[in-house]
């Protein structure tokens, strides 16, 4: 969490994006600004479009109206000469490297040791160097506390292991950004600690992440901000104690009373 007042770079902007399956309206409307270094957990109930929201974010899902740009890139899109020109798909991938996305189920390859699932992406895709890239996983599975384990390979971790790794794949990209879509919510209860821990920790460090969690606890602890979305717009957002503690909206109100009782 930061405690500067100081106004930050906005990284991520998201504009009105509104995204639909088939005949459901899923987002409505969505707008979201994110500061560099902030931590926007958001919140709300199951269906809300949370996820979506998240998935419109780094496009793996495409907009049906909207923009989403995070730091000088309209993602999914090239500007020239004024106009927005829609990217090759081939273009999207390496544009999206720019956002980072921790999944819920953290499907790491299983024929890879860790050090190798961390060091795959950045020789493939960014085409750089494997020892250096190799001596930076390292350092990242140091800051997630799993450097010892750096030859085994996933199924001789657990789930909360797993899923540090994954983080540690995720930043071995150099992200300016990173979405995470309910981690820890495929873990054993005694496994969601040492992810909380290791988030907590990026969040210290400054990197900008954007949480979509069910964990009312790290909101309140970790983020400087927390949205809550329910019909797919967003109905309220603020900091963590005004909106979990005083919640001016009925929706926010029934969906805590709800989770905190
Ligand atoms: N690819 C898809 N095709 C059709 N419907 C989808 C698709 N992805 C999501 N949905 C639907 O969109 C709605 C919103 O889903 P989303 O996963 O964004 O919600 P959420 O707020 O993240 O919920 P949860 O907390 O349960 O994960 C749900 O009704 C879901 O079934």
């Amino acid at each position: 969490m930061t405690t500067s007042t100081a106004p930050r770079d906005t990284i991520v902007r998201v504009r009105g994006i509104h995204k639909r399956f088939g005949s459901l309206k899923i987002l409505n409307g969505v707008s979201l600004s994110v500061g560099r270094g902030e931590v926007v957990c958001v919140l709300g109930p199951s269906g809300s479009g949370k996820s979506t929201l998240l998935r419109c974010i780094n496009h793996l899902e495409k907009v049906d109206d909207g923009l989403v740009v995070v730091g000088d890139h309209t993602i999914g899109y090239e500007e020239s000469g004024g106009v927005l020109r829609e990217l090759s798909e081939r273009r999207v991938c390496r544009q999206r490297t720019s956002v980072g996305m921790v999944f819920q189920r953290f499907n790491l390859f299983s024929h890879m040791t860790v050090l190798e699932n961390v060091v795959e992406a950045p020789v493939r895709v960014h085409r750089r160097k494997r020892g250096t890239v190799e001596r930076e996983a390292v350092e990242l599975l140091r800051r997630v506390g799993l450097a010892e384990k750096k030859d085994a390979y996933p199924d001789q971790l657990s789930g909360g292991q797993q899923q540090r790794v994954a983080i540690a794949r995720t930043l071995a990209m150099k992200p300016d950004v990173v979405l995470f879509d309910e981690p820890t919510s495929a873990l054993d209860p005694e496994l969601v600690g040492e992810v909380l821990s290791v988030m907590r920790g990026l969040a210290e460090d400054g990197l900008t992440m954007i949480v979509v969690t069910h964990e009312i606890g790290f909101a309140r602890e970790v983020a400087d901000r927390v949205v809550f979305m329910d019909g797919g717009v967003v109905v309220e957002e603020g900091a963590p104690a005004a909106v979990l503690d005083t919640p001016r909206e009925e929706r926010t109100k029934a969906f805590l009373s709800h989770v905190l009782h």
